[in-house]
């Protein structure tokens, strides 16, 4: 018979959503039951960020190596095992594992069941032979690659990133549809473990960044010897595994393409199947679960955060928004207070050699926004650490309003995903561009791009007559 449970808080969803709030609740001591009828840790650690990282470590090292004739080493040639990197990334996954586990989490008082959720009435839900009737439902299903429809895609073996990491052989050719960030990521990694690879994208690859910064990114990979085609599509597929014929067509021009594998990575879609949403009340549409800016659904007893969420949950997908949305829902379903939605401060990265990092407004957002804008600029050959580690592609490029205001920050450099810190905590806290200025940094270090490009908002302030005049005045004193 089925067994049936009354917590505060039933979370669908054990990725880096659900975990995160179940991991608060526990903290609180509120009674949660958590449902997963997949891998606990969901797409970030099985399928995402953490094997897409590990594998771009290890494309990292085989550069190097190749890069050692720079440094006097002697030109060497890696030899890539695909057998032993799988293994690499599947034991940085392992080693993360536990944390997300369902023994630590049974651990902290968390009542873990692992099955398929489906609602069958408004305040009601079922998972394998428990029903869940909670004060509040956290849904957590996040996302799927969406496919699109290309004829013959259905009868053809393609990969998409959640079977991307188990390759074992070094692929002939790798085709991926998609230049986006999950198409150059693996692009670049997999070019630099010596496959080739060609990128096949409908518009313009990094086409949601700003041009000039994604155009650092483009030409490191293009430099690398991966083959990037932008404004094409692929229009008919056939063939079998390791043998993939693909028609593209590039401005009226169709051409024929082998690839021993295809990729694809054309975005995702909200992973809503076999919920039953209808029986909730709870509306959605092919962009997500529709919330409100509090991530409250259509049924007020629900909640739903991270990649499943609709467009009024910031419209972005990153594990760092799952955790955001999770720390909004725990202060609203725990403490009844009403936190909205705010993505002015929200930090993206693109994990590219160079990486590519943006907080707050690219140059086009804020001028369509209207007001006066100052852009400022640095190049990351001038700085001096970069000279000496040979990586000196890239530019970091800060947007400002009236008063130094600083609407935001884009960086394409390495480690810019590291380097975007202080210009998040910066728009976060309010700060203008004069403390960016004002501090000091340590010598020699690429954070040192951060405060030339800060200091450079002075440099027409150096020119000025007036600044001259009192520099000759105060001499008068000795
Ligand atoms: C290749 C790749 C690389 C990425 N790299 C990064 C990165 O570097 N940085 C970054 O910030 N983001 C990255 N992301 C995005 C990040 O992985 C997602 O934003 C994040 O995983 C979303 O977390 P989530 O909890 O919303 O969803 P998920 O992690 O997808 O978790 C949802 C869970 O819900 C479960 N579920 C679904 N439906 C049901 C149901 N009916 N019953 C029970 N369980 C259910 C699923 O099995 C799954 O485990 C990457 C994504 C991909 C695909
Ligand atoms: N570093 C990170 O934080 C990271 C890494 C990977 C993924 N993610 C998350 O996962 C999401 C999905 O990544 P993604 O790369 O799949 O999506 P994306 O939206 O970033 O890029 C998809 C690309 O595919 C193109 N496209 C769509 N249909 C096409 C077609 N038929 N033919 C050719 N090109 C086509 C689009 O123009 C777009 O450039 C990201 O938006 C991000 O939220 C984050």
């Amino acid at each position: 018979m089925a067994e049936t449970l009354r917590p505060d808080l039933c979370i669908v969803g054990a990725g880096s959503a659900g975990l995160s709030v179940a991991a608060a609740a526990a903290a609180f001591g509120v009674p949660v039951v958590l449902i997963e009828r997949g891998e606990m840790g969901g797409d970030c650690l099985n399928v995402g960020c953490v094997p897409s990282k590990a594998l771009i470590a290890a494309a990292r090292r085989a550069h190097d190596i190749r890069q050692a004739g720079a440094f006097g080493l002697g030109t060497l040639d890696p030899q890539v095992n695909y057998a032993r990197v799988r293994e690499h990334v599947h034991s940085v996954i392992g080693a993360i594992a536990p944390n997300d586990s369902a023994a630590r989490f049974t651990a902290l008082g968390v009542r873990v069941v692992r099955a398929s959720a489906r609602f069958v009435a408004r305040d009601t839900l079922e998972a394998g032979n428990v029903i869940v009737k909670p004060r509040r439902f956290v849904l957590a299903t996040g996302s799927r690659p969406a496919v699109p429809a290309i004829a013959g895609l259905d009868s053809v073996p393609f990969l998409t990133n959640e079977t991307a990491f188990d390759l074992t052989r070094r692929p002939e050719h790798l085709v991926i549809v998609g230049g986006g960030t999950i198409g150059l990521e693996l692009a670049q990694a997999h070019r630099r473990l010596g496959a080739p690879v060609t990128v096949i994208e409908a518009g313009r690859a990094l086409g949601r960044e700003d041009p000039e910064l994604a155009a650092h990114v483009l030409a490191a990979l293009r430099r690398d010897g991966v083959a990037i085609r932008e404004n094409a599509t692929v229009s008919e597929v056939a063939g079998e595994d390791g043998d993939i014929r693909l028609v593209v067509e590039n401005r009226g021009t169709r051409t024929e393409l082998k690839a021993s594998h295809l990729l694809v990575a054309t975005g995702r879609r909200p992973a809503t199947d076999g919920l039953e949403l209808e029986a909730a009340g709870i509306a959605h549409d092919e962009r997500g679960i529709a919330v409100d800016q509090h991530l409250r659904t259509s049924n007020r007893r629900v909640y739903a955060i991270g990649d499943c969420a609709g467009p009024d949950g910031g419209g972005r997908q990153f594990t760092h928004v799952a955790n955001y949305h999770a720390g909004l829902v725990i202060r609203s379903a725990l403490f009844r207070l009403r936190p909205r939605v705010d993505m002015r401060a929200m930090p993206r990265v693109t994990f590219t050699d160079p990486e590519l990092a943006v907080v707050g407004m690219t140059e086009e957002e804020a001028r369509a926004d209207g007001g006066r804008i100052t852009v400022l600029r640095w190049p990351v050959a001038e700085n001096d650490r970069a000279q000496a580690e040979r990586r000196t592609e890239g530019e970091i490029k800060v947007i400002l309003g009236r008063g130094g205001r600083i609407l935001g920050c884009g960086i394409a450099a390495p480690g810019a995903g590291e380097l975007i810190t202080p210009w998040t905590l910066a728009m976060t806290r309010n700060l203008r561009i004069r403390d960016l200025a004002g501090h000091t940094v340590p010598y020699p270090t690429l954070s040192e791009i951060s405060r030339r490009v800060a200091m450079s908002y002075y440099t027409p302030s150096a020119a000025k007559p007036m600044v001259r005049r009192l520099i000759g005045f105060l001499r008068r004193f000795g």
